[in-house]
């Protein structure tokens, strides 16, 4: 690897292959997806920084050109092959039906592969606040005839003055890092890393908005144990410098493919509870990442115990309590299903955390095929293998973590701050960080009607041990007052606390306003579990049924009363297409809602499970 200076990055960012590794010894006795014909083992090469890769579809024949992209676009335009399955566009967070297992032929390891993040600009319009990106076909490109785009950034000049690059350490779609030593200033004799972006790479004001949101996203997060620090950012003609600390000990998947493709259950351990970390603090300031996977981990040293820094914010971005994002970017491997919906938030970031600690576990990728659409296919309707080795001797805990992190439902998934609480983690001696997720759904119970509210309460009495540990934590980071409640300015102030300018940027704060009832009361903690819980996450587990029965107990003892079909649907926002329907949840006998109808109003219906509206 030679000196940066000067240095021509080859573009790969318009590569459309999907690129694989696999190990000597590993490829045998695949098979493809695409066409059920065995897969013949590749030929491997190595490239760059010592990763075996093998561009596994390039130029094939199979990869028309609809399926050279991501997905189409969808719901306008024309469908993709592989979303046509799934092109009836489901209500967000619903996933396609019935789910079917991935077949074995899919799985080969160890091969984590690097991948390939890709940017569909359908982010055009919402950037440039233009036209509703759904409302039509979005050049690819961005390009936008005539203006002149503006490669000032604002950031420092002096770059050569400040410091003197040395070789090479890494290289993305996007930029090329070197290490380099600092000549003045508080960096003066330090060793650091700098990502340099070339800006005849930014043909289009998306492009460059990425590059400036880049920089934006890790200055304000920078300061966390797991996040690469920021120490500066540079312009010239030809380049943007972003300096940042050196991780020497290399990227994540290097680390997992040196050890064969898989860690132990223990050092799994220590880097899933490090990523969760990152991301809950990511999360909290209103930052999604979109781009979680082991090459954008990196250790600060090559000791064994290192540290590890979640890096490249290329495609991150700022998002709003309750908004939620439609432009589909990421990493194919990694992708959440509901990304590729088109309708996404924070717990995408979540998925690719299951995919990751998927693969730390068992060497292999959960979702796997030879093209795109396959990949796609996978993460929108197969249910990764939990049944070939090294399955059987993996704890039923992590089995249960990783499931719970790869539910299709974004809206069971678990959060980060809720993962770190998982029976497979808790006993880990490890802060756990504020769920902005808390913020939400206490929000919501407050805005509840009174019978929707009772609903909760009893459903709260029914929890298990195991909610309660996440709950009673994130009470206490609300630090109770003497009386051992909480009201709006606890929640005020905790926030407060963890503040960074990112939060501000991405308007955390603005859901407190939301929240004002809470400031004429206050919250004990049983009161805090019934606004706390989330009735779909709680569907996720094994003991729902269990949990749903001993709730309707309580709530027949307190809350349930008799109620007409016409105030329920008010309580559930629906129309009288929907009384059919409704009827069949209260019970003839006295008016009151049976069991059935009790989970059904915890639920809340989403339009397809009422189909009443025809
Ligand atoms: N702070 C750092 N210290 C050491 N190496 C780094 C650092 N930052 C980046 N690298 C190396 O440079 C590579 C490219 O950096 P980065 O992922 O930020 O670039 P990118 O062009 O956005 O990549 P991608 O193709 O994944 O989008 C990393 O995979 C890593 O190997
Ligand atoms: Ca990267
Ligand atoms: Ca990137």
């Amino acid at each position: 690897m030679g000196q940066c200076y000067g240095k021509a990055v080859t573009s790969g960012g318009d590569d459309d292959g999907v690129t694989t590794i696999v190990s000597s010894g590993g490829a045998g006795g695949g098979g493809s997806n695409e066409n059920q014909q065995p897969q013949s083992p590749l030929p491997s090469s190595t490239v760059g920084n010592g990763r075996v890769d093998i561009p596994s579809v390039k130029n094939t024949p199979a990869r028309s050109s609809a399926t050279s992209q991501w997905p189409s676009p969808y719901p306008h335009g024309t469908a993709s092959p592989y979303t046509q399955g799934a092109a009836s566009p489901l209500p967000p967070g619903v996933s396609p039906s019935p789910a079917r297992s991935t077949p074995r032929r899919f799985f080969r390891r160890p091969f984590p592969p690097p991948s390939p993040a890709k940017h569909i600009k359908a982010s055009l319009a919402k950037r440039l606040g233009t036209a509703n990106p759904k409302q039509g076909p979005i050049p690819e490109d961005g390009s936008e005839p005539g203006q002149q785009l503006n490669k000032s950034f604002g950031y420092s000049k002096n770059f050569g003055a400040k410091y003197e690059l040395g070789k090479e350490v890494g290289r993305g779609h996007f930029g090329h890092t070197c290490s380099a030593k600092g000549k003045k200033g508080e960096l003066k004799d330090q060793i650091v890393a700098v990502k340099i972006i070339s800006k005849a790479k930014m043909t289009t004001a998306i492009s460059i908005e990425d590059v400036r949101r880049e920089v934006k996203i890790l200055k304000a997060l920078s300061g966390h144990q797991h996040l690469v620090k920021f120490h500066d950012a540079c312009e010239d003609t030809n380049n943007i410098y972003i300096v940042m600390e050196l991780c020497e000990g290399g990227e994540l998947l290097d680390r997992i493919l040196s050890r064969g493709g898989r860690y132990t259950e223990e050092d799994a351990k220590t880097i899933v509870m490090q990523i969760l970390s990152v991301v809950a603090f990511c999360h909290l300031q209103g930052v999604v990442h979109r781009d979680l996977k082991p090459e954008n981990f990196l250790f600060a040293s090559k000791n064994e115990d290192a540290d590890m820094k979640l890096i490249d914010f290329g495609l991150s971005d700022f998002i709003k309590p309750d908004d939620r994002l439609n432009d589909i970017v990421g990493s194919a491997y990694y992708v959440a299903p509901e990304v590729l919906h088109r309708s996404y938030s924070l717990e995408a970031d979540i998925w690719s955390i299951g995919v990751i600690t998927y693969i730390l576990l068992c060497g292999s990728r959960p979702f796997w095929a030879r093209t795109e659409s396959g990949i796609f296919r996978a993460v929108l309707r197969a249910d990764p293998n939990f049944d070939d080795l090294p399955w059987p001797s993996v704890s039923p805990e992590a089995k249960d973590f990783v499931k719970r992190l790869l539910n299709k439902d974004y809206r069971k998934r678990m959060t980060a701050a809720q993962a770190l609480t998982h029976p497979w983690l808790r006993n880990e001696n490890h802060p756990i960080p504020l769920d902005i997720f808390i913020y939400k759904i206490v929000k919501s119970y407050v805005l509840a009607t009174p019978f929707k509210r009772a609903a909760l309460k009893a459903l709260s009495k029914a929890l298990t041990e195991d909610e309660l540990v996440y709950l009673r934590a994130q009470f206490m980071l609300l630090e109770p007052n003497t009386d051992g409640r909480v009201s709006l300015e606890n929640f005020r102030s905790a926030l407060a606390h963890n503040a960074t300018d990112a939060m501000k940027e991405s308007r955390v704060p603005d859901i407190l306003n939301a929240m004002a009832p809470l400031s004429y009361r206050r919250m004990d903690f049983e009161e805090f579990c019934a606004a706390a819980i989330s009735t779909h996450q709680l569907e996720a587990l094994q003991a729902w049924e269990q949990i749903a029965s001993t709730a309707f107990e309580y709530f027949e003892q307190e809350g349930n009363r008799a109620i007409t079909v016409e105030e329920l649907a008010r309580e559930l926002n629906l129309g009288p297409t929907a009384y059919l329907i409704l009827k069949e949840w209260i019970r003839s006998s006295d008016g009151k809602l049976s069991l059935l109808g009790y989970t059904k109003f915890l639920h809340g219906v989403t339009i397809r499970s009422t189909n009443t509206r025809h």
